[in-house]
């Protein structure tokens, strides 16, 4: 067991730049763990502090049962796949690939057969090993690179954004191998994205990172169902979530002239932010009762939906707008037009604080 485990870790540059605040996490052999979220949250630096390229200012880092939070890198028994592959340009592809073994002194015999197995699993055919980096197309620099990590068999893979030079298609392929790969691996993965379908596709658990601190961890399809936040319910989900700030009115929430139940609160706030996603916002059927009036002003054709941006009717000063991915094969033109909330679809945040008031409290 290579169980990899962050405990209360922080890294301080400055008194302003405070990347990483308190994370604690664990992964476990075969789990593939993703931080995700938006440029400067703390992604990268949590990922070298794991490797050991930075030092935590505090907190503690676990490989197995070992305490390996002051260790070396190279003692740590860890391979790191990077955003710029880092490979070697004076060396071939092959050398490249066993460059670190030979530092490791593993025998000759055994480099071969452990280079030879990870050539074939990547699909690098003989013909590639003598060229150089630079002969090399970028879907196969990405392959040498995640190549050289597997060869060393270690306790723990950690990969920074290593599909954001690859062009949309090959990315998509990419990641379907990278996926099977690292899960015959049977070892902690640690992965670094902004992308969330990368997140989404790949991961065991998502931990959503923002201003340094773990926003949301939990398997992808809670993230997306239950997120934990305004922040995680805004940066998780394409196209993104409808979050809409409504007047309270007794035990309603006011979007135009439909009143929306709102969930068992002790006092009831001014305010609250309603969250639906644009697949909850349907045509409306026999039975549905929160139905919202409108006018649309914007469809964008997205091939199997269209995304419907509608302005409601409200006497609120701001306008309220709610986008909804209805079918194709009705048409869609400016004027009025009347849709359902799917009323178990409904998430409700705290204005002040963004919190989640828990779907389990809402009275439907
Ligand atoms: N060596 C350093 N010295 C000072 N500040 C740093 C250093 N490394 C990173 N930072 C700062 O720490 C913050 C987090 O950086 P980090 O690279 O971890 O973010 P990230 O989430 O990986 O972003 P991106 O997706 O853009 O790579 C940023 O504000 C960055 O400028």
């Amino acid at each position: 067991m290579a169980r990899l485990e962050l405990i209360n870790l922080n890294k301080t540059y400055s008194p302003k730049v405070v990347p990483v605040k308190d994370i604690s996490l664990d992964v476990d052999d075969g789990e593939f763990l993703t931080l995700l979220g938006p440029s400067g949250c703390g992604k990268s630096t949590t990922l070298r502090l794991i490797a050991g390229l930075e030092e935590p200012t505090r907190g503690k880092i676990t490989i197995g049962n070992t305490d390996v939070t002051n260790a070396r890198p190279g003692d740590r028994n860890i391979a790191m796949v990077f955003q710029s592959y880092a490979l070697y340009p004076h060396l071939t592809v092959y050398e490249n690939l066993c460059s670190g073994l030979k530092l490791q002194k593993v025998p000759s015999a055994e480099i071969k057969q452990r280079v030879d197995s990870a050539a074939s699993v990547l699909g690098l055919d003989a013909g590639l090993m003598n060229r150089k980096p630079g002969q090399l197309s970028g879907g196969q620099r990405q392959r040498v690179a995640v190549g050289r990590a597997l060869v060393r068999r270690p306790h723990v893979f950690l990969l920074d954004e290593p599909l954001s030079n690859l062009d949309a298609l090959l990315r998509e392929r990419v990641r379907a191998d990278i996926k099977q790969l690292f899960a015959a691996q049977r070892v902690p993965v640690v992965y670094v994205t902004h992308d969330q379908t990368e997140a989404m596709t790949l991961s065991t658990k998502v931990a959503v990172l923002n201003n340094g601190y773990v926003q949301q961890l939990d398997p992808p399809e809670r993230i997306y169902s239950h997120p934990a936040n305004q922040f995680v319910a805004g940066f998780v989900g394409s196209p993104q979530m409808n979050l809409l700030t409504l007047p309270c009115q007794g035990r309603f929430a006011m979007l135009g002239d439909c009143k929306i139940n709102l969930p068992e609160l002790s006092t009831v706030p001014p305010q609250i932010v309603l969250g639906i996603r644009p697949e909850n916002v349907r045509i409306p059927q026999p039975g549905d009762t929160q139905i919202i009036h409108g006018q649309v002003f914007l469809v964008e054709h997205l091939g199997m939906h269209n995304l419907v941006s509608i302005k409601v009717n409200s006497s609120l000063k701001e306008d309220i707008t709610v986008r909804a991915l209805l079918p194709t094969d009705q048409r869609w033109s400016d004027g009025d037009i009347s849709l359902a909330l799917a009323p178990q679809s409904i998430h409700w945040f705290d204005v002040q604080t963004g919190d989640v008031f828990r779907r389990e409290k809402v009275r439907v």
